[in-house]
């Protein structure tokens, strides 16, 4: 269990978080919406200690985060940022990396064993020996994504990890990350901007606004009225076949979108 209990993070005089509270369980994906400059990204960086913390617990089981050191707490976590910085590494380095800090520099068969597997699960072959600054967005955050699951952490965080892939990678890397979450019994904490794959994907729902928690649900307790007060918007969700379906500013005066199919069927 991840216990953050009553944090607070203040860069400089700037309150960044307030009285944050959160039980997380391993196995269960954990998704973070929320207005822009809410704080989520700020949470995540809170964990890992890469902003320090003004006030507050943060322990997992018996271990206590709060005083230890940047190393001692990356052992635990695998945390992948929103922009990640270049280098001059190819694919197979950084996935090679992401097994250091169980096998140092030579890597155990097992180690080989489980990046094959990665490498065939997020099909990377084509892009092993490439510079990953040559690599587009898309295929970048695909080997982040990789190697960051490939370190087998308590605790996997994920900055909007699919924003650049298309689509149908976006639902593939989504149950790539909700699987290994189950099978490796993950506590794992993704923010993410699109709702209806955060609602449809997540086991529980953390919405913050303003600094704040203002709701701590699992998805399907989600309501349209939770919806509508974090994005101060109206908002229409309804569910279909296990899937939510949601309309953020819907409003019924606004027919633009009825007027130009109106114009597509007649023009047929
Ligand atoms: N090191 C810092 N110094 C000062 N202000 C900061 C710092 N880091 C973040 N902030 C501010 O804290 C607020 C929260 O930032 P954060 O990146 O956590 O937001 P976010 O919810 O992830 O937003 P987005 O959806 O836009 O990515 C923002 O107003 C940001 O400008």
């Amino acid at each position: 269990m991840l216990k953050i209990t009553n944090l607070h993070v203040k860069v400089k005089k700037k309150t960044l978080l307030t009285n944050i509270n959160l039980e997380l369980k391993p196995k269960d994906l954990n998704i973070i919406i929320g207005p822009n400059g809410a704080g989520k990204s700020t949470l995540l960086k809170s964990l890992v200690k890469v902003i320090d913390i003004h006030k507050g617990n943060i322990s997992l089981d018996e271990i206590e985060f709060t005083t230890a050191s940047i190393n001692s707490v990356s052992k635990y976590i695998a945390y992948m940022a929103q922009f990640n910085q270049n280098s001059n590494l190819t694919t197979l380095d950084v996935l090679e990396i992401s097994r250091r800090k169980y096998s140092g520099f030579s890597l155990s068969k097992h180690d080989h064993k489980l990046i094959e597997d990665s490498i065939n699960e997020f099909a990377l072959q084509k892009f092993l020996n490439r510079d990953i600054d040559t690599l587009s967005g898309g295929e970048r955050q695909k080997i982040f994504l990789a190697a960051a699951i490939l370190q087998e952490p308590k605790i996997l965080l994920l900055d909007e990890p699919i924003s650049h892939l298309d689509p149908k990678n976006q639902i593939e890397m989504l149950e790539l990350i909700r699987n290994k979450t189950k099978e490796k019994e993950f506590i794992t904490i993704t923010v993410l901007h699109d709702l209806q794959n955060a609602l449809h994907y997540a086991d529980k729902i953390i919405m913050l606004k303003n600094k704040e928690i203002l709701y701590f649900e699992n998805s399907l307790n989600i309501t349209q009225k939770m919806i509508s007060k974090l994005f101060d918007t109206t908002c229409k969700l309804f569910w279909q076949e296990g899937h939510p379906f949601l309309f953020l500013g819907h409003s019924h005066h606004n027919n633009t979108h009825n007027h130009s199919h109106k114009k597509e069927t007649n023009d047929t």
